[in-house]
């Protein structure tokens, strides 16, 4: 296929929007998919994706099309839509030049459709603005239209409207593509580079990645190398989605395909390298992309401590299909063996979580979630730690720093107030307003990401009666006054109940804790002091006074199997107890404070 044949785009939008119908649509007015097949939406092939609407991972569909005598090839290029997953939409776009701006017409600009359009502004591409969803009676594409002007600058005619469910506008989409979106720049004659943006492991034939081929041929049984690792690989099959795998001989500049070479590992592959010809390589590295860091962490038990390698075959096989996830073996004295597992954010881990326990059948405890946090010590090195146990004695620690969100809300503007108190109380750091129409306003604050994975995404939705919408980047770390608190269950230290605080708000935290301790926590002979104390300071106390706890004591009369039963169930709820020198402390009271929510 010639370069000036090709067309490379994406569709980028807010969740739910109707990207995945859209891509769909366009599948079928092309010919690509049946009547049928596009009523199974085929861009989201996971399970989980179709049922949360949300496409995880990008991929890459080629549909050939025929346009007065000429034969288009047009890559489609998946995107995910949800704040998590913005490098993903980068690194797809990296391969495209040209974007969709997908807007439904009954909801208007949302947090992610600024988002995106500002990732798809800063590759260069060329946009093209449609307007979904105007079969619905709520469409109101007028005003929607007016929106994309202020935010974006595109004049009402430019907006395409269109309806993916009926059809009605989409052969005009196509259209746009073909004469908006730039053919591919390279030259099939230069020697071989081709930009990995795109990978997934797959059980039967190992890794496959995806390629966007930039200069020169690459060919079936060709040797490539990797640039940034040296690394060798035979192509032992190279080919197109269609949307189904095909194979073909060759690929060219301009071309997007994929590409299985026995590579056995995805941690081999890294997505924004450079693949070039072994015998005769390029030596121009095309600009490569960072891989994210976790930044949000959390525990992982298995209910049942029996379950531990079952845990740990299930996670390392997710880990092998999204090199975003981490995890490291962790115990703890209430919950026993189990993993710190580190994500992109908090859909991410709530993603993970429930393909563990739907796909793997593992019942899991899942504890609060914490954020990376830069620890300067005296020493003058820098340590980073996602957990409290990993905190350093405090007379070497010069300085916390934590990472720091600047979070875009667009919400009605009747909810304003709320919204910035609700940020004031998290700490956060005002930074601007702007108008998007009459009736709903632009919000930019900095936030500490620990305060924001607490709860502001849920109470934002219950401030605006879910019209808010929000989006947030990481852009460093910044000092903050941290401490650790630890707590203390009849003098003896607990370490799996430390937490990371902010001093500002450690002793209305040490209060809620001690006082939920001793809800938990029964009682015993003798009377039982929690405290909670930063560095040997106590900052809250509870005592448990003591009392001698006869659970058959009701039972009076001759009721002898109720009273067995009561005592057996005593005796089970033993075994969960964990024994702090004199003090039984039950999983229930770890988990009742490692899940608890900071305010
Ligand atoms: N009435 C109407 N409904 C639509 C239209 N396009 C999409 N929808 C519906 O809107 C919902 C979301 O559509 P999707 O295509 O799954 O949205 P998406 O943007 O791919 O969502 P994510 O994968 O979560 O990013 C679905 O219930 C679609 O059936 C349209 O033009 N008209």
């Amino acid at each position: 296929m010639r370069p000036e044949n090709i067309r490379n785009f994406s569709i980028v939008a807010h969740i739910d929007h109707g990207k995945s119908t859209l891509a769909d649509r366009i599948l079928l007015q092309t010919g690509a998919i049946s009547e049928r097949e596009f009523r199974d939406q085929v861009l989201d092939d996971m399970d989980l994706e179709r049922e949360r609407g949300i496409t995880i991972k990008a991929r890459a569909v080629a549909i050939r099309y025929q346009r007065d005598n000429e034969e288009y090839e047009l890559n489609l290029i998946d995107t995910p839509g949800h704040v998590d997953f913005h490098y993903e939409v980068s690194r797809s776009l990296a391969a495209c030049e040209g974007a969709l701006l997908l807007v439904d017409a009954t909801q208007g600009v949302q947090a992610q459709t600024v988002a995106n359009a500002y990732l798809a502004l800063d590759g260069d591409l060329a946009i093209i603005p449609v307007v979904n969803k105007i079969d619905m009676a709520a469409a109101r594409p007028e005003e929607v239209a007016e929106e994309m002007d202020s935010t974006f600058g595109f004049t009402p005619e430019e907006c395409l409207p269109c309806s993916a469910k009926t059809g009605m506008g989409v052969d005009r989409i196509i259209d746009a593509i073909i004469e908006q979106v730039p053919p591919p720049p390279g030259n099939p004659d230069d020697k071989l580079r081709a930009l990995i943006f795109d990978s997934h492991f797959d059980e039967f034939r190992g890794v496959i990645i995806y390629v966007r081929l930039i200069d020169g041929e690459l060919r079936k049984g060709q040797r490539v190398k990797m640039l940034s690792t040296n690394a060798t690989y035979d192509v032992t099959e190279l080919g197109q989605f269609r949307p189904q795998r095909r194979a073909v001989d060759s690929l060219s500049a301009g071309q997007v395909g994929y590409v299985i070479a026995s590579i056995k590992d995805l941690r081999d592959i890294h997505i924004g390298d450079t693949v070039t010809d072994a015998a005769n390589p390029s030596a121009d590295r095309l600009p490569g992309y960072e891989e994210p860091k976790p930044m949000v962490y959390c525990g992982i038990f298995p209910t049942d401590n029996d379950d531990y390698d079952d845990l740990r075959q299930a996670l390392l096989k997710l880990s092998l299909n999204d090199s975003s996830f981490s995890f490291e073996p962790e115990s703890n004295e209430g919950l026993g063996f189990g993993f710190r597992c580190g994500f992109l954010g908090m859909l991410h881990m709530e993603i993970i979580a429930q393909r563990l326990e739907r796909e793997e059948d593992i019942d899991l405890v899942q504890t609060a979630p914490s954020v990376t946090y830069e620890l300067g010590l005296r020493d003058e090195t820098t340590i980073s730690i996602n957990s409290p146990d990993k905190v350093p004695d405090p007379s070497t620690i010069e300085s916390w720093s934590e990472p720091i969100a600047k979070v875009s809300f667009i919400t009605p503007s009747d909810s304003i107030g709320p919204i910035m108190q609700l940020c004031q109380d998290r700490r956060g750091k005002y930074l601007r307003t702007e108008y998007l129409s009459q009736s709903r306003t632009i919000l930019v604050y900095e936030l500490p990401l620990a305060e924001l994975i607490v709860d502001v995404y849920d109470r934002l939705k219950s401030i605006t009666r879910g019209y808010g919408t929000l989006d947030y980047e990481i852009i460093g770390f910044q000092k903050a006054d941290l401490v650790k608190m630890d707590v203390m269950v009849a003098s003896e230290k607990v370490d799996a109940l430390s937490t990371i605080v902010h001093r500002e708000f450690a002793m209305k935290r040490g209060r809620r804790l001690v006082q939920k301790l001793k809800q938990e926590i029964e009682r015993h002979m003798f009377p039982i002091a929690v405290q909670a104390a930063i560095g040997g300071k106590i900052i809250a106390r509870e005592t448990i006074s003591a009392l001698r706890k006869n659970v058959t004591a009701k039972c009076y009369g001759g009721d002898i199997s109720r009273k067995r039963k009561l005592l057996e169930k005593q005796k089970e709820g033993k075994k969960r107890m964990k024994q702090f020198g004199r003090v039984e402390i039950p999983q229930k009271a770890f988990l009742a404070v490692l899940q608890m929510e900071s305010e």
